[in-house]
């Protein structure tokens, strides 16, 4: 385990090229919400690169501007300033229309409440992004990643059909079905049980070390934080430490240190379960 503090937001390092075993990055990442006395500053000067083949967390306290930075680097949202570059594109740059291409062939989402079409079976909610693009469905790499999540006699069901667990594995296939660049996945445990939320969890970890997928998941859990190859604390809208090779044990130490204390004697009472 390697931990630091970091000490990046300020201006030299926003001139400083990423290697390129970097997929996205962004320099000088500013998002403010309002204007004048409502104004809030969700994220204040990021500087951060996101390597290629590695499953990173993303954490902090409540508010503290992780969804909005992940919002911002999956061109979900639009930037204040700054520059967000994901798989050699600016999207900070970007009109909606090209954005759109983006998140549809080039990025795979997961969410926190699943976002699966009732209407449609497994099968076609997974190979949506690839019908909506008009894209062939190579099949064999739709076979392997049904495999991998399990759900081969599950694929003719719809959602109301399946487990939460079972729903969340559906979104994961949906998000990697494409091969894209980047999975951004927001609180993707948040409405599972432990066992299916591990599940969930070897598998996203199985896709970046089996297939070189490269997934950012937004977290508030340190189990779930514990499977990435990294984790990037955000306080007040800035990047203030970070894990490599982290366990359960050192991202409660770190969320302890920020004085996360709830969340983190929320976590140590969940281990404890
Ligand atoms: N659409 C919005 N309009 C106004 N303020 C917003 C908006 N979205 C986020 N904020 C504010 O920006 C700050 C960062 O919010 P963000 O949702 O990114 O934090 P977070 O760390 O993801 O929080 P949580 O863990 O509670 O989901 C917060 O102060 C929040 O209230």
């Amino acid at each position: 385990m390697t931990a630091h503090t970091l000490t990046s937001n300020h201006p030299a390092s926003s001139l400083a090229a990423p290697p390129a075993s970097v997929i996205a990055y962004a320099r000088g990442l500013v998002k403010t919400y309002g204007a004048g006395e409502t104004e809030v500053r969700a994220l204040d000067g990021i500087d951060v690169d996101f390597a290629r083949g590695e499953l990173t967390a993303i954490m902090g306290p409540s508010g503290s501007g992780k969804s909005s930075l992940m919002h911002c680097m999956a061109g979900l949202d639009t930037v204040t300033s700054g520059t967000v570059v994901v798989d050699d594109m600016n999207v900070g740059r970007m009109s909606e229309r090209q954005l759109t291409a983006l998140r549809r062939t080039r990025l795979g989402f997961i969410f926190q409440s699943f976002n699966l079409i009732p209407t449609l079976t497994a099968a076609e909610n997974i190979t949506l992004p690839l019908d909506i693009a008009r894209r062939p469905v190579d099949r064999a790499h739709f076979a392997a990643i049904v495999a991998a999540v399990g759900l081969e006699d599950r694929l003719h069901h719809r959602p109301s059909e399946l487990s939460g667990g079972q729903q969340q594995r559906v979104a994961c296939a949906r998000a990697l079905v494409a091969r894209p660049a980047v999975v951004f996945a927001d609180e993707p445990t948040g409405n599972l049980d432990s066992k299916s939320a591990g599940d969930l969890l070897r598998f996203l970890r199985g896709s970046v070390d089996d297939l070189g997928q490269t997934v950012v998941m937004v977290t508030h859990d340190a189990r779930a934080a514990a499977y990435a190859h990294r984790v990037l604390f955000l306080a007040d809208g800035r990047l203030v430490h970070e894990l490599t090779d982290p366990t359960q044990a050192s991202v409660l130490d770190v969320m302890r240190s920020m004085g996360d204390e709830t969340e983190a004697e929320h976590e140590h009472d969940g281990a404890r379960r």
